[in-house]
């Protein structure tokens, strides 16, 4: 069970501005500096997602693990990528589910009512579906730009922002893929008010500065 009770995890997911998607990094081995950076720099949520094949179940908890006491010392999120019992384990506030993930409604079987769940979308129709689906909590939209981060995953670009911010739905959601600081306006000006990245703050040399520069760009 997450620490916080489902009413306050959705208040902050409502206020969340930005979230951050990162790997364990376990070859630079600084994991617990960098996430203390990076949401001293601003960060909302932050995201296990390690796509390296390094981590087995145990490693990936390890790593969460880090992640839950940073989450915990700035008053951030903590989300799980893809794995629901993962998720059980370490008390996440947040599961993050794609498309092509364990359905929502196991995941919900697993996670009780309080944890957050999300949903990647890419189509605009995929869009509209997890805005009404039962027992999401919130979607993600793009990639608004190709990414290396998502090899191979097509990118709709900011029409798909477009069309989602003009359906004006409820639920909170966030524009993904190859946003970086250079790109943010055109993400705002298209009708996002919340973002994820990855690279912008993973590959950044002074990680907290990368976060606040984002993060000072984001009304709310
Ligand atoms: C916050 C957030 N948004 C999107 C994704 C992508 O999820 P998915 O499409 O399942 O792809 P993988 O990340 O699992 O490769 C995400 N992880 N987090
Ligand atoms: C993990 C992921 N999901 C995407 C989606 O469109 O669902 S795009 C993406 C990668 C985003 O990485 P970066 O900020 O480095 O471009
Ligand atoms: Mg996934």
């Amino acid at each position: 069970m997450p620490a916080l009770s489902g009413d306050k995890i959705r208040a902050r997911l409502d206020s969340a501005r930005l979230y951050l998607c990162t790997d364990a990094r376990t070859s630079r081995g600084d994991l617990a500096d960098f996430a203390d950076a990076a949401l001293a720099g601003g960060v909302d949520v932050i995201q296990l997602r390690d796509k390296t094949g390094a981590l087995e179940a145990a490693g990936e908890i390890a790593a969460l693990e880090v992640l839950a006491e940073a989450c915990a010392r700035h008053g951030a999120l903590l989300s799980v990528n893809d794995r629901a019992d993962v998720a059980l384990a370490v008390g996440a506030d947040v599961l993050h589910l794609g498309q092509d993930d364990i359905p929502v409604p196991l995941a919900r079987r697993i996670l009780g009512d309080d944890v957050v769940i999300g949903r990647s979308t890419h189509s605009v129709d995929q869009a509209l579906a997890a805005a009404s689906e039962p027992g999401a909590d919130y979607f993600c939209t793009g990639p608004c730009w190709p990414t290396p981060t998502k090899p191979g995953r097509h990118a709709p670009g900011l029409d798909l922002v477009r069309a989602v911010a003009s359906a004006a739905p409820d639920r909170p959601w966030f524009a993904i893929g190859g946003i970086d600081g250079d790109r943010l306006p055109a993400v705002l000006d298209a009708g996002a008010s919340r973002i994820v990245v990855v690279r912008a703050i993973t590959e950044a040399e002074d990680p907290a500065a990368a976060a606040r520069a984002l993060r000072a760009r984001i009304p709310g």
